[in-house]
């Protein structure tokens, strides 16, 4: 079977305590997106189940692979016979697009299905929190506003349906622990269930994500980016989780091109 985990993002995130099991409590609104990367999934004649790799090269050997974990997680409750594993990877990785989450937790539905589980959404959701605190989203897969450390979700109304989202990495790789360190957790004045439901056109001013303070004071090419998101008529723009993907929403077409940004960055334009 082949399968297309998607990309995220976060429109908004607020950082608001560190607690006692090492996680932060966040608030945040995910959105998925159609970049995804490609997986298959396939029953094998081997004696053992087996991960290949190609497009993006990512660190670690393929048994470090969170494709690899949630099939090992799977494989260890439920002795599924031998599969043939292969990952194309398009996603940026280390952008705040929750690639790697996504991957897991697809294989986790695709495992289900293929043979016939009849494991419940609650329990893939709480294996998947297993794997990544981002997972449990890509279980649902529809808007969701998420608290806890990211995995206490409630589906959302809000619908960006006709807006031009834009992705662009700047090919600046930002470590999601690292940037956890760094950041200063906060209870903001309006909660951020509060400054989404303003309209679109206001989020500028009142939609904030917390890892933005002190990425952009590490990186602040990656500001400047987000500056030119906003000089090219963006409604709305912003950093996605931990970075370093910039995102922005677009009413209307402009014709810009990928070259008038930087021609070695990573961009990917749909419309929602
Ligand atoms: C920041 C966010 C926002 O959506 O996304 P990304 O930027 O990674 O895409 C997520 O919270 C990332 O979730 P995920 O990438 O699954 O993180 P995990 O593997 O669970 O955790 C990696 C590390 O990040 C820190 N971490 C993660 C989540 C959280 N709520 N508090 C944390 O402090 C911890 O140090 C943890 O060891
Ligand atoms: N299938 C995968 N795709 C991407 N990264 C993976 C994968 N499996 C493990 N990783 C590890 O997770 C890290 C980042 O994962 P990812 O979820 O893409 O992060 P982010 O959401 O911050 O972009 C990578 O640097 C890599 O070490």
């Amino acid at each position: 079977m082949l399968y297309f985990p998607n990309a995220k993002i976060n429109i908004g995130l607020h950082i608001t305590s560190k607690r006692e099991d090492g996680f932060h409590n966040l608030s945040t609104l995910f959105y998925p997106t159609k970049l995804s990367d490609g997986l298959e999934i396939v029953r094998s004649e081997r004696d053992e189940s087996h991960l290949s790799l190609s497009g993006l090269k990512i660190d670690g050997s393929a048994k470090d692979n969170l494709v690899y974990k949630a099939y090992e997680m799977i494989h260890a409750k439920y002795n599924i016979p031998v599969v043939d594993l292969h990952l194309h990877k398009k996603i940026p990785f280390g952008a705040g697009l929750g690639g790697g989450s996504s991957d897991a937790s697809f294989v986790l539905k695709g495992l289900n299905k293929m043979f016939d589980l009849h494991i419940s959404n609650e329990m893939l959701m709480d294996m998947a929190a297993e794997l990544g605190s981002d997972c449990p989203f890509f279980i649902i897969n529809e808007p969701c506003f998420a608290t806890g450390r990211g995995d206490v979700l409630t589906p959302s109304l809000l619908s960006l349906k006709g807006y031009r989202l834009v992705l662009v990495h700047p090919n600046i790789m930002v470590s999601t622990p690292d940037a956890f360190r760094y950041v200063v957790p906060q209870v903001p004045d309006i909660p951020l269930e509060e400054s989404l439901s303003m309209p679109i056109t206001r989020w500028k001013d009142h939609v904030v994500n917390h890892f933005e303070k002190s990425v952009f004071c590490q990186y602040p090419k990656i500001k400047e980016l987000k500056d030119k998101l906003y000089q090219l008529g963006a409604t709305y723009a912003s950093m996605s989780g931990s970075g370093s993907t910039v995102f922005a929403l677009f009413e209307e077409y402009v014709p810009w091109s990928k070259e008038m940004l930087s021609p070695s960055y990573f961009v990917w334009d749909e419309v929602l």
